[in-house]
């Protein structure tokens, strides 16, 4: 992997759908290491999938759908580099190696099986690289129009009286899928219609995605965002403040039962108590129709390091256990709209979800 510094000509689209963090050059992938942000901006060169499953796992590219894309890209990469005639063997290996990334975010593996099944219906490697660009580009786009298409979606039931303000958590911009946002894509198109007073966004601890990129992310673009600790999303919601709650997710089961950022379940939990609406924005390719509940999902924790440290200070004992779920699942009771491409499920249960998903 070599570092590169972001070319400045790329500024020009940013402005369009945010700050990407995924640059594709046919033959080699280029990610924006968000581990760094906001202080400094440098991009890794990948040109084998092993790479870029080591960029996933810690997380110099994170977000449900960036995750999928930047490993459906990791699968090019590793035909293009594949010399044996049984291609097929190793590509799987690779393919492997990336499934083992990270556990909970299921638009990777939803991406992963639409690679092999494109490399299953090739006959020479040569056709297997061709088909496998194709097939990560247009997992590419088609993320970018689901997230443009779910900011509209999402706004034909924020029907409140605006301007009003809104709460979200994590990062779920840009930086987090193939342009433009989930949750931050609805926040964005609230802002260029001029319906957003204002964003507050959750720092999220343990990993500072809310500090270190949504409000990054945001006050770049001049959207109004006021970055406030996990521990004050309640009191901004006792004072009145917010209207909708709008979270990303990173697996939808057949009930809607949701799992997303830790900390997002306590603040759907908050948001009941205060009669505030509670929206999880998520492409298609977050549903997971094969899994009954949220019961199932495999909750990924990381390690313990992240809670005691931030940036290298150190905030407790280095001795002292620490219980680091990066995830929790919030049930479907508890949210009042999902919002995907395919439109807006109201009062999500299995019922609701079976009517757009089709029976699991
Ligand atoms: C549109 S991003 C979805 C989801 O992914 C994030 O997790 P992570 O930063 O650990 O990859 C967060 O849960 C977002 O809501």
């Amino acid at each position: 992997m070599t570092d590169i510094s972001p070319n400045a000509n790329d500024q020009a689209d940013q402005r369009t759908i945010g700050t990407v963090a995924i640059r594709w050059h046919g033959h080699q992938l280029e990610l924006l290491d968000q581990r760094l942000l906001p202080a400094d901006e440098q991009w890794l060169a990948l040109t084998e999938a092993a790479e870029v499953a080591s960029c996933i796992r810690d997380m110099v590219v994170r977000g449900a759908p960036a995750i999928g894309i930047s490993a459906a890209y990791g699968v090019a990469l590793a035909a293009r580099a594949i010399e044996e005639e049984q291609w097929r063997e190793p590509l799987a290996e690779a393919v492997a190696i990336l499934a083992a990334s990270r556990p909970t975010a299921v638009n990777l593996f939803w991406a992963l099986r639409r690679m092999e099944a494109v490399a299953e219906a090739c006959s020479t490697l040569e056709e297997a690289r061709e088909q496998l660009a194709k097939a990560a580009e247009a997992i590419h786009a088609e993320d970018l129009a689901a997230n443009l298409a779910m900011a509209d979606h999402a706004l034909s039931v924020m029907t409140d009286e605006a301007p009003f303000s809104v709460l979200t958590h994590c990062n779920t911009g840009a930086l987090a899928t193939g342009g433009y946002g989930t949750a931050l894509g609805v926040i964005r198109r609230l802002h260029e219609t001029g319906r957003l007073q204002r964003v507050y966004a959750d720092e999220t601890r343990p990993w500072l995605q809310g500090s270190r990129l949504t409000a990054w992310e945001l006050s770049r673009e001049g959207i109004p965002v006021t970055l406030n600790a996990d521990g004050a999303a309640a009191w901004i919601m006792a004072r009145g403040d917010v209207r909708w709650v709008i979270v990303g997710a990173d697996r939808i089961t057949a009930n809607g039962d949701v799992a997303n950022k830790i900390g997002t379940y306590s603040l759907a939990v908050l948001a009941r108590h205060h009669g505030i609406r509670f929206m999880v924005v998520a492409p298609s390719s977050t549903v997971d129709m094969k899994m009954a509940s949220g019961a199932a999902i495999p909750i990924e924790e990381r390690e313990g390091t992240e809670v005691r440290q931030v940036g290298g200070a150190v905030l407790a004992p280095q001795s002292v256990d620490v219980f680091n779920p990066v995830f929790d699942v919030t049930p479907a009771e508890l949210i009042d709209a999902i919002v995907t491409e395919q439109g807006v499920i109201e009062q999500p249960s299995a019922e609701t979800m079976a009517q757009v998903f089709g029976q699991p």
